[in-house]
């Protein structure tokens, strides 16, 4: 198929001076979400691109793979409120989880909250939620359309009824109930002029930390805390499990917080600004409130402790010489969460090379109490409180579908049981092999990737391959369970590939600085040295290797197809950062200069000139080459990523492409009522994952094996 892509209108009169370098940005008119060009551009873009996916001759094999495979019951942890249990359920297909409520363990479960009767097609999700300690209340985050922005309602656990008011522009909110019941801290935006659907592209700024009293309206709420001389903040907010104090936390980007607290015994009633103490002056760590004991608190934090640690501070003399450690930081295994447990122990989540840890500890000492034994995977759910005697945790791998274990501390000794187990029906995990290797990237550094597939593929690069990335912001890609991949390994004979890349937190912070700011360029490197060694070792050839990445893993790939086209047959790029230049001007992207720096400074500049997707895009006929088969995906409520910055990518990539010896396609797919990925219905990711994998069958021409 030869491509006829559609003409974007350049306007070569928008230039920028970036510290004296010129910059073009042809296709900046493509910023404006609202214009008719703008329209009609992503209807001529989704015009080629839908009848290319249409026309995949496997096309309904593949849905109905999809559809049958993913069909299987979905759980949570059941977790304890007051003397209720919830836990969120899935009966295979639908498309937002239900959450149910039982009177006991072995209760009859009653639906309490089911997002699917809030609208017709599954847009409006459950996003963010917060029970009052005694399980009284319920405060709840709806979104629509995938957009970030939340409205708070609030309802009465006893009865089901909702409260009258309903709180809006929220967003990147946290919620912490009043020990009393009586009000609850969030954070919101202030009103802004224009729409706040989450297809603007507005910047999100100057957050406020609310106290909304119950049964008013949200004009009465008060302001408590808010940094007016710091528009970009945004403030985190929890009350303490004895409820005495609030704990302030400002972020300024996606690192490092400062720390402060009010003492909310001395304000019984709040009717203005929270008195509030600093505790931490500087942004150059992470402290994040686990649990309290009086006055001493205890903090995950990364302070002088790359792979984490628990400290105590004691809010009554929390000058940082008085801090002191509680679980001293391991020199390997990260530890990456920890939870308060049945009033004096902690469970304690560490990550030994990508795979997951589960341990307890004494609250008081740190000693280590006992280790719960897991196979390799990842433990992705948890459910316990300080108050509570028992724990759940959900564990999960590439071929494990989910087990949700029990542990009782009521019986000595404190011994896992099997809470629930699902199953997929015409899934035989035996017929797999999920392992972990280490490979060498382009500076020698060792970096560990899995690798799943059918047992015994024969190893002569006649299989394809499937490599994702992500490589930023701290985040770990553990082992987790997908039907997607299944299918592409079950009837396509393909192997999935996870490289470990710099820039996560997989072995803490020292792994995500050696891949942010001026190391970036690492991150694309061991994404390469991964399908470099893919081919070495003969599990695939280059024509047959697809690489995919969503969000921060959309610029890893958009960045790796610029650098190098001839390694991979196709790259999806999903919901991509690739205006290196301009992110920050749009919604929350300042808040990425984190991980990024920010074209206002001239070093930054001089960095992310050199890989930005949108200005690194050269002519398939240069010595660089033809550019893989790109499946460039956005959506237009996405406002985490806005779509501008895959309109801009697609629009220059087929401008240079036209006219050229480019043969594979090029091509974007802009889907409606859809946003970054958070709160899709299952009817949505099912299609999307249809055209991925169609994508991927007509560009390398794979074959469906029955
Ligand atoms: O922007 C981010 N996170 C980083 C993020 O979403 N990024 C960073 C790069 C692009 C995109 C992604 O990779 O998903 O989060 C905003 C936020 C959410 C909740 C509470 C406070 C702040």
């Amino acid at each position: 198929m030869t491509f006829e892509y559609p003409e974007a209108r350049r306007d070569e009169t928008v230039v920028d001076d970036y510290h004296g370098t010129k910059i073009k940005d042809p296709y900046r008119w493509l910023e404006d979400p609202d214009s008719n060009e703008t329209k009609e551009f992503i209807e001529a873009e989704n015009k080629i691109t839908r009848p290319y996916l249409d026309s995949c001759p496997v096309k309904t094999d593949i849905h109905e793979r999809l559809t049958e495979l993913w069909n299987y019951p979905k759980y949570s942890c059941p977790f304890r409120k007051g003397n209720r249990y919830f836990f969120f359920k899935n009966t295979g297909l639908q498309n937002q989880n239900v959450l149910y409520v039982q009177d006991s363990l072995d209760g009859e479960p009653r639906v309490f909250l089911d997002p699917n009767t809030l609208s017709e097609d599954g847009t409006i999700a459950l996003s963010g939620s917060r029970f009052t300690d005694d399980g009284a209340i319920f405060a709840y985050g709806l979104s629509a359309s995938g957009s970030d922005w939340i409205s708070i309602h609030l309802k009465d656990v006893a009865t089901g009824e909702n409260y009258p008011e309903v709180l809006e522009k929220v967003k990147f909110a946290s919620m912490s109930w009043s020990k009393d019941n009586k009000g609850l801290f969030y954070s919101r935006y202030p009103e802004q002029t224009g729409k706040t659907d989450g297809s603007e592209t507005e910047v999100n700024r100057d957050q406020k930390l609310c106290y909304h009293r119950l049964n008013t309206s949200q004009a009465e709420d008060i302001i408590v805390v808010e940094f007016p001389e710091e528009p970009l903040w945004r403030i985190g907010a929890e009350v303490t499990d004895c409820g005495k104090y609030l704990i302030v936390s400002p972020v300024k980007d996606c690192r490092d917080n400062l720390l402060f607290f009010a003492d909310l015994s001395k304000h019984p009633d709040i009717t203005g600004k929270l008195p509030l103490t600093q505790i931490v002056h500087k942004f150059e760590a992470d402290y994040e409130y686990i649990s309290n004991e009086g006055s001493v608190c205890i903090f995950r934090t990364n302070k002088n402790a790359p792979n984490y640690r628990l400290i105590k501070i004691d809010l009554q003399n929390p000058a940082e010489e008085n801090w002191e450690t509680l679980i001293p930081e391991h020199p390997s295994d990260v530890l990456d969460w920890a939870a308060a447990v049945d009033n004096n122990k902690l469970v304690i989540h560490y990550v030994r090379d990508v795979k997951s840890v589960l341990q307890l500890h004494s609250m008081q000492s740190g000693d280590l109490i006992q280790t719960f034994d897991l196979p390799v995977g990842t433990v992705v759910g948890f459910s316990g409180k300080k108050e509570y005697t028992e724990i759940f945790y959900h564990f999960m791998s590439f071929l494990t579908p989910g087990v949700i274990y029990h542990v009782d501390f009521q019986k000595q000794p404190y011994t896992p049981t099997v809470f629930r187990e699902v199953k997929v029906k015409g899934f035989d995990a035996s017929q797999y092999e999920a392992k972990q290797i280490f490979y060498s990237s382009k500076d020698g550094t060792k970096v560990p990737m899995f690798i799943v597939s059918k047992k015994n593929l024969p190893r002569d690069g006649s299989n394809p391959a499937l490599v994702y990335g992500y490589g930023g912001f701290n985040i770990n890609i553990q082992p987790s369970f997908s039907v997607t991949r299944l299918v592409f390994m079950q009837h396509f004979n393909g192997v999935v590939a996870i490289p470990n890349i710099r820039g996560g937190g997989e072995y803490g912070e020292r792994w995500h600085n050696a891949g942010r700011l001026l190391n970036k360029q690492n991150v694309f490197d061991d994404f390469q040295a991964a399908a470099e060694y893919l081919v070495r070792e003969r599990y695939t050839r280059p024509a047959l290797l697809t690489i995919q990445g969503g969000s921060n893993g959309g610029l890893l790939v958009a960045a790796c197809a610029n650098q190098r086209p001839d390694l991979y047959g196709a790259a999806i790029v999903q919901v991509g950062v690739l205006d290196m230049l301009r992110f920050q001007k749009f919604t929350i992207g300042h808040a990425w200069v984190s991980d990024y720096g920010s074209s206002d400074e001239k070093v930054h500049f001089d960095n992310l000139i050199k890989y930005s997707p949108l200005h690194n895009i050269h002519s398939p006929d240069d010595e660089t080459g033809e550019y893989p088969a790109m499946l460039v995906m956005t959506a237009d409520h996405d406002d985490r990523v806005v779509p501008l910055h895959s309109l801009k990518f697609i629009a220059a990539l087929q401008h240079a492409a036209r006219r050229s010896q480019q043969r594979r396609p090029l091509l974007a797919r802009v889907d409606i009522k859809a946003g970054h990925g958070g709160g899709k219905p299952t009817t949505k990711i099912i299609d999307e994952h249809t055209d991925i994998l169609c994508f991927m069958t007509q560009a390398l021409g794979l074959k469906f094996v029955k």
